[in-house]
């Protein structure tokens, strides 16, 4: 990786260039007018969670999830049954292999489920594929950051301890799974490997060399299911599959699971070091903890247990408050009424769980309640965005459905419609002139890039979000939005160093994401309205 410079963008030429004699006022709230695909398949999930109170400062570090591990255990527990069925009827024979990618869970994993009702015995594998550590295709970034090898390290050993607690286990070898799973499945003698399908070149490359190691073993995969195959960017779309689409029930995986095979190393993910990696420690803002425990963990935290601290809320409901008294007492409240819609404002407040807010408080940039904080466990696969949705419906009915509760799951939809775009346009994603062929000269300044990447171009909101990716692995949606726009609209700097960069650093990384939003937020996506431009002192000014 190349050094950081600590160049600013101070100069007046360069000021000039990045506000252009343009108006600065287009804001674009891109998800009012882009209307989805709505299908959810919801393949991967995430979750986290930490501390029992709410905090909004970003000088001290922020452990998400925030439960103690007695407690963690307690309200886990019954988490993990709702997800879970005592009996299921089996009738398989012989060796399966469930072949771990980014689905690294237990619950509704529908490969763990196939292989075990399929078989016999189950050989749970996972694969440290030396690619993965390699570097980016046009820029060469590191592929995986040292932070999000740490976090999938966290998710495997969580992984392979709720498959000990169901009784099996976790084999995991360092090599391409297109040579590891054809040796076990002829050592083990397995029938078939089971694994969960993916939709992007690199991932879709190694499926048909594996197909083509194994052969006579089969390799099931479970789909990426549509509902829609047409257009992805029309209004109406959205509707007519909103309408019509369903979403399928959580896959339950039995509380126990037959032995795994006898093997006497079972192995572990190496050492970051061994893979080429500095390790890196979070000493601020936000510390994800990888694993599925972690992950609902979380969602039960931000659904259930959490209030939120919302400043726009208290504020105006303290003047609600304060008007309703005076026009009740027909003069100014005295100390006791004040002291009295204190205790009414904490009691409210109380009853604020966060998923209640969530559409208030979503485009904040500081703490570790503004937003779900699903995304890194949806990336690794720690966290089933359906089991998410499952929630989503149990506070709707236990609680109260409003704007923000629909919106987790509209969001989930983005989720699932970058997937779908990455289906239908393949590659193209990943290149220049995005889905559309756009036609459009880019520049690859290196000191400007730098500058933008290290957080030294002299604009606070930009520097602090930059250094919050670097230090943390994670950066608000608002924030990816803004240094989106300010590195391609701005700089000019050709989108796909600002996106490579991401996926060296995001713990949420995840190729059609990333490149969806990149393609969208640099105006060469599959959306016809191209312009997406974020002034910089209008957002700091809101956010
Ligand atoms: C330039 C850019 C790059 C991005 N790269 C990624 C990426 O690599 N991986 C990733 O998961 N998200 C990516 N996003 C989307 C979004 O920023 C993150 O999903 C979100 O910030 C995660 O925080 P959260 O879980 O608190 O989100 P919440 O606001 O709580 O949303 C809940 C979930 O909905 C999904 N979601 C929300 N917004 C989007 C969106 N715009 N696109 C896709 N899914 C969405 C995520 O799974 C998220 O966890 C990117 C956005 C931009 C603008």
């Amino acid at each position: 990786m190349a050094m950081l410079s600590h160049y600013s963008i101070s100069s007046p030429s360069l000021k000039k260039f990045i506000y252009p004699s343009k108006p600065t006022s287009k804001i674009t709230h891109y998800r009012c007018y882009t209307k989805l695909v709505m299908n959810f398949q919801m393949m991967n999930s995430i979750s986290l969670s930490t501390s029992s109170s709410s905090s909004s400062s970003t000088g001290v570090l922020q452990q998400v999830p925030g439960l103690n591990s007695t407690e963690m255990d307690r309200v886990l527990e019954p988490i993990f049954e709702r997800y879970s069925s005592k009996a299921i009827k089996r009738n398989g024979k012989g060796t399966a292999i469930v072949w771990f990618r980014n689905d690294l869970r237990v619950l509704d994993n529908e490969a763990l489920y196939k292989a075990w009702v399929s078989s016999e015995v189950v050989l749970p594998v996972y694969c440290v594929d030396p690619r993965h550590f390699q570097t980016t295709y046009y820029f060469g970034f590191p592929k995986t950051g040292a932070l999000r090898a740490e976090f999938l390290s966290e998710c495997l050993t969580d992984l392979k301890k709720n498959l000990m607690k169901r009784g099996l286990n976790l084999l995991i070898r360092q090599g391409k799974p297109e040579e590891i799973l054809p040796f076990l499945a002829k050592e083990f003698s397995a029938h078939t490997v089971y694994a969960q399908k993916e939709t992007c070149s690199e991932e879709l490359t190694v499926e048909r060399l594996l197909s083509k190691a194994l052969k006579r073993v089969q390799l099931t995969l479970a789909p990426q299911r549509s509902s829609s195959q047409g257009s992805t960017s029309s209004p109406s779309l959205q509707l007519s599959v909103e309408a019509k689409c369903s979403v399928r029930g959580v896959v339950k995986i039995p509380t126990s699971l037959a032995p795994p095979p006898n093997i006497e190393d079972w192995g572990c993910f190496p050492p970051i070091e061994q893979l080429g990696l500095r390790s890196q420690k979070i000493s601020k803002g936000m510390q994800f903890v990888g694993g599925e425990t972690a992950a609902i963990g979380r969602v039960h935290e931000y659904f259930w247990k959490k209030a939120s601290v919302n400043l726009t809320f208290i504020f105006r409901t303290s003047l609600r408050l304060r008007a309703s008294m005076i026009s009740t007492v027909k003069e100014k409240p005295n100390k006791l009424i004040l002291f009295k819609s204190a205790v009414v404002l904490t009691r409210a407040l109380c009853k604020q769980n966060l998923l209640r807010v969530y559409k208030e408080t979503r485009n904040g940039m500081l703490g570790p309640d503004y937003s779900t904080k699903f995304s890194p466990w949806l990336a690794s696969g720690s966290l089933s965005p359906r089991i998410i949705f499952a929630e989503v419906k149990r506070y709707e009915e236990q609680r109260e459905a409003n704007n923000s509760t629909y919106w987790v799951v509209f969001e989930l939809i983005w989720r699932d419609y970058f997937r779908f775009l990455s289906m239908k346009y393949g590659n193209s994603i990943f290149h220049l002139g995005g889905p559309r062929k756009v036609e459009q000269r880019w520049g690859e300044d290196q000191r400007l890039f730098e500058s933008w990447r290290d957080g030294c171009t002299g604009y606070p909101l930009i520097d602090a979000n930059m250094k919050e990716l670097s230090a943390t692995g994670f950066m608000s949606n608002r924030g990816r939005q803004i240094v989106c726009s300010f590195l391609v609209r701005d700089m000019g700097i050709d989108w796909r160093m600002g996106a490579e960069w991401f996926e060296t650093c995001l713990l949420d990384y995840d190729p059609c994401s990333n490149y969806g939003n990149w393609t969208y937020g640099a105006g060469v996506g599959n959306d016809p309205r191209e312009d997406r431009y974020f002034s910089i002192p209008k957002q700091a000014s809101t956010f």
